[in-house]
């Protein structure tokens, strides 16, 4: 039941994210679709890479991304190459967060140069959701938590207890700029963090509160 619910989600938010791209395509010659990691989206990947779009004209990159090699199974790009960049969609532009640096402070500057490159302000940002309320890399345990949310900078290292790779994350401004703004989360559990979220507005607590103004249509499934 949950696994079909999922899927008419998945495909739902393909849709409205196609009509988001299709209506700034009406008026401007790219587009850009910042979408999350992790194992929410691979259905809406998939659902979205089937829908007739003019691809080449679209840019694709991610919210956040662990610094591992794009083989890594934890690769957020490897994850969007094999669900999302196929078929017709293959023609789209992706752009990955991740450079040959040690490191993501090394590969900021490359990553941050990169990004200013895009078609900003982006059509859609698809945000997904943590147990611990982190959205994007920006988690409540983090120490560049603070920077994150704060800079003009596109792009931030971070460093966090709570996970075992170091990750770059778009800022929470550049992701504020897009023109709209989805959460996209699935089961009980989640439903209860952004449930505790609404309740209160300390980003620093659980950091998904940040959009939560944006303002942020929420796309949930049990
Ligand atoms: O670490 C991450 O987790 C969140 C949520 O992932 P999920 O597996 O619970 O769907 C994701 O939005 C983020 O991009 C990813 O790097």
């Amino acid at each position: 039941m949950s696994e079909l619910s999922r899927k008419r989600l998945a495909s739902q938010l393909a849709e409205a994210v196609a009509e988001a791209l299709r209506a700034d395509l009406a008026t401007q010659e790219r587009a850009l679709l910042v979408v999350s990691g992790g194992s929410t989206p691979v259905p809406f990947f998939e659902a979205l890479a089937a829908v007739d779009l003019p691809w080449e004209r679209i840019e694709v990159t991610l919210a956040d991304e662990r610094w591992v090699a794009e083989q890594s199974g934890d690769s957020n790009a490897r994850l969007v190459r094999e669900h999302l960049l196929q078929g017709p969609a293959a023609a789209a532009t992706f752009v990955p967060l991740t450079t040959d640096a040690m490191t993501p402070e090394q590969g900021t500057d490359e990553v941050a140069e990169r990004m200013l490159a895009l078609s900003w302000p982006a059509s859609m940002v698809i945000l997904g959701m943590g147990g611990d309320g982190h959205t994007a890399s920006l988690f409540p345990d983090s120490q560049e938590l603070g920077l994150a949310l704060s800079t003009a900078d596109p792009v931030v290292a971070v460093r966090t207890p709570s996970q075992p790779q170091p990750r770059i994350t778009l800022s929470a401004d550049r992701l504020h700029q897009a023109h709209r703004h989805v959460l996209h989360i699935t089961g009980g559990d989640k439903r209860s963090v952004l449930a505790r979220a609404l309740s209160g507005d300390d980003s620093r607590e659980l950091p998904i509160r940040a959009f939560l103004a944006c303002p942020l249509a929420v796309y949930w499934a049990p």
